[in-house]
């Protein structure tokens, strides 16, 4: 987590047995980029996990991800790759894009084919939202090495790890990261009674502040997968039980924390943002 997170949330994390690991913020370089939404400029920090190598292989989760069926399974897939679900190019927070111009998605290629006077179509993109990858300190320092020399773009982080892990992307199915606008967008790539894991992406439909009011909040389907997300929050019965065998590992390095400590932070600007929390 970074910085912003106040004492009384961590609290309640740690109570639910997670793990803290306290993160410094990652920015760009400087840049006069329109970021699709501002507070993407603090998403770059995501980068810190690859420098968590006490764990061989992880899967990222953002905050507005919901997890309702195992996906331990994902974590048996070949190493060496980088796994994640596609994006949609649909929704209005990508009209600054080419495809969205000419009405192009990866999730229906053949609905409008990409001209081939625009060149070859993009690459297969993912959702930066979940991903199954593997931290390492050279592939860590290559990443912010590389991010220093890079040209920010509107989709922030995202953007960035789809030109840097392009060689090594895996697409896995819908149901492992259903981002939202999936439903309207692409219902026919959809299996819902299939989805294990929810991606509450779409504007307005956060749980914790869902009020209904943006567009395609009233439907059914979304109405549901928030009613869930609050079940799943309110029911006690799956709240974290600490038995007497399961050690606390604390919130700092267990190993190697003296090496740790004389290894210096690679230099990254750090300019103020606002904290989109
Ligand atoms: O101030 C912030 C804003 C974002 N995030 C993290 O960055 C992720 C990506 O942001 P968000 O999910 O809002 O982006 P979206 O998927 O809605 O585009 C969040 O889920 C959080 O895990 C964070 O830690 N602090
Ligand atoms: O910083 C860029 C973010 O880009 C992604 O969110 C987008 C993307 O899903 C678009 O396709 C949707 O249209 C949009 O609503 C949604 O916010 C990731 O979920 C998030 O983790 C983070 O990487
Ligand atoms: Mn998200």
């Amino acid at each position: 987590m970074l910085p912003d997170v106040p004492e009384e949330h961590r609290d309640i994390l740690r109570s639910q047995g997670c793990i803290l690991r306290e993160i410094e913020p990652i920015y760009p370089p400087e840049n006069q980029i329109q970021f699709a939404m501002a507070y993407y400029v603090i998403n770059y920090s995501k980068l810190r996990i690859w420098d968590f190598e006490e764990y061989s292989k992880m899967m990222y989760l953002d905050a507005d991800i919901q997890v309702f069926e195992n996906i331990d399974h994902l974590f048996d897939e070949a190493d060496g790759y980088f796994y994640a679900v596609m994006d949609c190019f649909c929704e209005k927070t990508w009209s600054h894009s080419p495809q969205y111009s000419i009405g192009y998605c990866q999730q229906c290629p053949k609905k409008v084919t990409w001209p081939s006077e625009m060149g070859s179509p993009p690459p297969l993109y993912f959702n930066a939202g979940m991903f199954v990858f593997e931290p390492s300190k050279l592939t860590y320092e290559s990443l912010l090495q590389t991010l220093q020399a890079s040209t920010p773009t509107p989709f922030a982080e995202q953007d960035f790890l789809n030109m840097f892990f392009n060689h090594i992307y895996k697409p896995i199915p819908p149901t492992y990261n259903l981002v939202l606008a999936m439903l309207w967008r692409h219902p026919e790539n959809v299996e819902f009674d299939k989805v294990k894991v929810v991606h509450y992406c779409a504007a307005g439909s956060k749980p914790w502040r869902y009020t209904g009011k943006e567009a395609n909040m009233e439907r059914e389907d979304i109405k549901m997968l928030v009613a869930k997300w609050w079940d799943v929050y309110n029911d006690e019965s799956l709240d974290f039980k600490a038995n007497d065998d399961t050690v606390p590992e604390d919130d700092t390095f267990s190993r190697s924390s003296s090496i740790m400590a004389t290894l210096p932070e690679p230099s990254v600007s750090y300019v103020p943002a606002p904290s989109a929390a």
